[in-house]
């Protein structure tokens, strides 16, 4: 039989072709992405650990590492205005495009019941994209990195204890970025432990 002699196999549309051929790069090419947790409202540590569940059980996300827990003071705000915050960083490696895994994030802050009341105000859990590979974007829906991770202890602490050589795209080095800033009002929490799902 000829290749094309069978009347029950249809020829492939161009374009799936190069739709599957796409998706299959994407699938053999997965991007690495930072997260940061933070917390301020209920049980923080068990947020932050729902949260880290929920981005592992993410399908075409995998979670690479997790910081030590910080206890940091609110940033933004008044001082004494709010509780103070766990805070950490998860790196992750995804073939979910930076809009599909913002959408995710969103998905688990809702699934831990935050809510959004004013800007900076309590959360049970806020999840932030601080960087997609190298992505340098300015969308306001979308920002990469995240417009704030140059200059927040909070999330430049967590993210050098799991890669000491990290670098906020367009900014610089974190460890320069945070020698700046300097850390105070971040506490190691050596007491607390979050685990990376098997
Ligand atoms: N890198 C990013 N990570 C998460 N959200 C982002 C990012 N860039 C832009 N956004 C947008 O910011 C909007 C507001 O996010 P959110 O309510 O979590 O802000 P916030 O946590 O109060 O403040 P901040 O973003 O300064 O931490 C989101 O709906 C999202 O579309
Ligand atoms: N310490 C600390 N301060 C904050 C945090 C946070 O996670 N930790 N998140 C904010 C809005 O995302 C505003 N301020």
């Amino acid at each position: 039989m000829t290749p094309n002699s069978d009347p029950t196999v249809q020829p492939v549309p161009a374009a799936v072709v190069h739709q599957v051929d796409a998706a299959d790069t994407t699938l053999h090419n997965p991007q690495y992405a930072v997260v940061s947790l933070g917390s301020n409202v209920g049980d923080r540590l068990e947020k932050l650990q729902s949260a880290i569940d929920a981005l592992a059980d993410t399908p075409g996300l995998k979670v690479k590492g997790v910081s030590p827990v910080y206890e940091t003071e609110p940033w933004g705000v008044e001082p004494g205005s709010q509780p103070s915050y766990f805070n950490a960083v998860v790196v992750v490696k995804t073939t979910l495009p930076p809009s599909s895994l913002l959408e995710r994030g969103h998905a688990i802050e809702e699934a831990l019941e935050r809510t959004r009341d004013e800007k900076w105000g309590p959360r049970t859990i806020d999840v932030d994209i601080v960087t997609y590979q190298d992505v340098v974007s300015d969308d306001p829906k979308l920002t990469l990195p995240h417009p704030h991770a140059h200059e927040r202890a909070f999330v430049l602490v967590p993210w050098l204890d799991v890669d000491p050589e990290a670098v906020v795209p367009g900014r610089g080095a974190a460890a320069e970025l945070l020698a700046r800033l300097g850390t105070e009002g971040v506490t190691a929490r050596a007491d607390l432990e979050l685990s990376l799902p098997e």
